[in-house]
């Protein structure tokens, strides 16, 4: 499992370390860890450090100090190392301690307006290495403009490094404000920030470089968002036994597509058949049911009892054909379901039962506005966590909010009580295909019925997903039956995955 924590608890850790020891220390463990990565990335691209580039974009708090210090060590390896000041204010013990290595330090204020390009074109774009060390855990979301431009000199082949977060994002909520920085590597101290785990922030850190400081771990034990890895995955998965039958592995129920809607019912019953449902159920109209029959014979038509229900992929609530009808029955029980696509506008103000929504962004806006808070998608993939908290808040649902990074919130919003925001970022964007949803719930409805809390299914439904999406894609397109036929594989290889 990655874990990340709060600005506040990371805070709080690193003030306990610093009480026990002597001033600078975790700056200058930092700084070091952060130079080892760059001269790592320097020996992989140019075969060493020496006669590098290496410019360090420097704000004006502690960030801009750990890219100083290690700026200082890069230039005692032979590399050329420029600082730019970008704020008004510098972090002076790692000003001098640079200076004194023999860095080269210059000033945005000293630049006249609109002077940026004669100023630094050359320097930034003859870098091999751009630091970014102008907000870390202090940083609200954005970048000015004149910040943001000087990263656009930055040669194309150049690789950025991010200090500890990518400047430009909220740390707590992966929000991304306008300019921030896109690393290649971020290298960030003592334990993850929630928004390296979160969209959109997350994908804009690149590779993730954890550097030990020397923080409790026991002062570091409020997780506040977690990302499944495949140790966790293979543990909840529900594994078969000897002593089993389907009936005890798990029945799920599904009422999807409809009259005129049919692909939705097919890829959606028939992910849940490849991912080892006990037995599914299909409750629709006769040409959906028909469909299903042929390509799943297995899947046993009408309704039954089950474990678990899969409510609205491809269906239409406004359609007359009776799916709306069947979704309310299967709401008004006290089963588990995930509630998706057109059923979304059929849940009520409230339901006990555990109760899983899987919306797109587009979907979460509508919800969210049925619900009274007017929302519109670019909203949500702005603010991806705030807004699946509001639904988890506004309905006492467990909410799944897919996307490249797909989120899963607990009841309530969390973090009190729920747990940790489960975050899953597994699969290629070849996934972003017409039917890929409808095969996220089928999985996922195998896991409720199986008995997975919703969290939980949720979370490995889209790692599995994600990694179905992998294997099948190689590289190239995807489509949602090639991905539905790569889940067995995808679940199998939980027991041998190479971590
Ligand atoms: N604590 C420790 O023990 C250790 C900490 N370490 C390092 O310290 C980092 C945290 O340092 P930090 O607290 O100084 O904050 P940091 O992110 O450098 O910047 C704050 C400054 O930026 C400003 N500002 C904010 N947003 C802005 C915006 N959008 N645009 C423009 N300006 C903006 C803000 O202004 P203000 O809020 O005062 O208005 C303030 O002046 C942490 O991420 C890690 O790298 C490591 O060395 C390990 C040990
Ligand atoms: N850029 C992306 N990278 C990886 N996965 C993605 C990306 N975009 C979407 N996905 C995943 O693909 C699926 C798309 O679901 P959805 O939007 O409901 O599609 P549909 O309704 O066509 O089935 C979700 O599981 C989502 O997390
Ligand atoms: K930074």
């Amino acid at each position: 499992m990655r874990s990340a924590v709060s600005v506040e608890a990371v805070r709080r850790a690193e003030r306990a370390a610093m009480s026990l020891l002597p001033e600078g220390t975790l700056m200058q463990r930092a700084a070091a860890g952060l130079a080892a990565v760059v001269v790592g990335e320097l020996s992989a691209a140019r075969g060493g450090v020496y006669g590098a580039r290496v410019v360090l974009l420097v704000g004006a708090g502690a960030n801009g100090g750990d890219a100083l210090w290690a700026g200082a060590r890069l230039r005692g390896r032979g590399a050329r190392v420029d600082a730019v000041l970008v704020a008004g204010a510098v972090h002076e013990e790692g000003l001098a301690g640079f200076r004194a290595a023999g860095g080269r330090v210059h000033r945005v204020a000293d630049v006249p307006d609109g002077g940026l390009e004669a100023g630094f074109g050359d320097l930034l774009g003859r870098a091999d290495v751009v630091v970014d060390g102008i907000l870390g855990i202090g940083g609200r979301p954005g970048l000015d403009d004149a910040t943001a431009a000087l990263l656009d000199l930055a040669a194309p082949d150049a690789c950025v490094v991010a200090v500890d977060l990518p400047s430009g994002v909220d740390p707590d909520t992966g929000a991304v404000g306008s300019g921030a920085v896109r690393a290649d590597v971020t290298v960030t101290f003592g334990v993850l920030k929630a928004a390296l785990l979160l969209p959109p922030a997350g994908q804009h850190a690149g590779r993730v470089e954890l550097v030990d400081i020397g923080l409790d771990p026991a002062d570091l034990t409020a997780t506040e968002v977690a990302s499944l890895d495949v140790a966790d995955l293979a543990a909840a998965w529900p594994w078969p036994h000897a002593g089993d039958d389907k009936y005890r592995r798990g029945v799920l129920g599904v009422v999807a597509g409809g009259r005129g809607y049919t692909g939705a019912a097919v890829l959606c019953t028939g992910a849940a058949v490849r991912s080892g449902a006990g037995m599914v159920r299909y409750v629709g109209p006769d040409e959906p049911t028909a469909l299903v029959r042929a390509r799943w014979p297995e899947v046993v038509p009408g309704d039954g009892r089950v474990q678990a229900w899969v409510l609205g992929p491809g269906l239409d609530p406004d359609a007359g054909d009776g799916q709306a009808d069947r979704v309310r029955d299967a709401l008004g029980t006290d089963l588990p379901c995930l509630v998706d696509a057109g059923a979304l506008d059929l849940l009520p103000p409230r339901r006990d039962a555990p109760t899983l929504l899987t919306p797109h962004a587009g979907e979460l806006a509508r919800l969210l506005t049925r619900l009274g808070e007017p929302t519109e998608r670019a909203d949500v993939e702005a603010r991806p966590l705030e807004h699946a908290r509001a639904a988890a808040r506004l309905t006492g649902a467990t909410v799944l909010l897919k996307g490249a990074t797909t989120v899963v919130v607990p009841p309530g919003g969390s973090p009190a009580g729920g747990g940790p925001v489960l975050t899953q970022r597994d699969g290629p964007a070849w996934l972003a295909t017409a039917g890929s949803g409808d095969v996220l719930a089928g999985v996922a409805g195998t896991l409720l019925a199986a008995g997975l809390d919703p969290l939980l299914a949720g979370a490995v439904a889209a790692a599995v997903h994600g990694r179905a999406g992998a294997l099948a894609s190689a590289g190239g397109p995807l489509d949602a039956g090639r991905l539905l036929d790569a889940v067995p594989g995808a679940v199998a290889a939980l027991r041998d995955w190479p971590t």
